[in-house]
């Protein structure tokens, strides 16, 4: 192998440097707002592609800071129409759940399609080693990642590996995890406290839960079924009818 010339390290350093600044402007971008995710799951009249982008318009017209899009192709539209920053995923079926982005080459694939943010799963559940699965995903991109994470545990160990940002959004989700049915606020303020960048996900209801989130440290609040599943919606309300079907 050829060794690196002097001005070849310094045209990698100047790489390095653009992709931290990068970095920094999106987070700074995040910091404080709401994402909205935009995902439909198959089986959902919302599932296409073209629906997705309405979707994300609609979320940015009433202030998203950010998106979180599933899978390379809404990935790519939503690209189209916005220089917010995207979150992507790619959801995969595991043996029991969804796993978010299991392997690089999703990783990869997914800021090959425009996003700014790769999210993967963290959980012992899923890895047998968290910290490595991180370090990985880090090492495959010059992207951000975030680790999901469903643990204290997880996420401190996906924050010391490197994670830029670490996600609330599989508490509830591994069987060892706090299982509830409102957001997991305890594992927002625990992980704040630590210093951990938290974006508080999963099960966001109201205007007032994603306030407790601030108010227990997160960095920002992803809010998804609540704003973009009407079918989830229509539930909710429907179950406060007496001819509930
Ligand atoms: C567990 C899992 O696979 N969560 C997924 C992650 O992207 C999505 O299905 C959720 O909609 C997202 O986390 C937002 O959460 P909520 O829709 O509860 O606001």
């Amino acid at each position: 192998m050829l060794a690196h010339s002097n001005s070849d390290e310094s045209a990698l350093e100047r790489v390095a440097e653009r992709d931290d600044d990068r970095a920094d402007g999106l987070l700074a971008a995040i910091s404080g707002g709401l994402v909205v995710s935009c995902q439909a799951s198959s089986g959902s009249p919302m599932r296409d592609t073209p629906t997705i982008a309405r979707l994300a318009a609609s979320a940015l017209q009433g202030g998203a800071a950010a998106l979180r899009v599933n899978g390379v192709e809404d990935v790519r539209a939503v690209r189209e129409l916005t220089e917010v920053p995207i979150i992507g995923l790619d959801k995969r079926m595991g043996a029991r759940r969804n796993l978010i982005t299991p392997t690089d080459e999703q990783v990869r694939a997914l800021v090959a399609a425009g996003a700014d943010i790769v999210a993967v799963d963290a959980t012992e559940e899923v890895a047998d080693d968290v910290a490595a699965r991180v370090r990985s995903a880090v090492a495959a991109v010059p992207a951000p990642i975030m680790a999901d994470v469903s643990t204290l545990d997880e996420g401190l160990r996906s924050w010391e590996a490197g994670a830029a940002i670490v996600g609330t959004t599989l508490s509830g989700y591994t069987p060892y995890s706090r299982i509830e049915p409102s957001p997991d606020l305890e594992l927002v303020g625990r992980l704040a406290s630590r210093g951990v960048r938290v974006l508080a996900e999963g099960r966001f209801q109201t205007p007032a839960d994603v306030a407790r989130a601030f108010d227990a440290g997160a960095f920002a609040v992803v809010v998804g079924g609540a704003i973009t599943d009407p079918v989830a919606i229509t539930r909710r309300f429907a179950a406060a009818a007496p001819r509930s079907r």
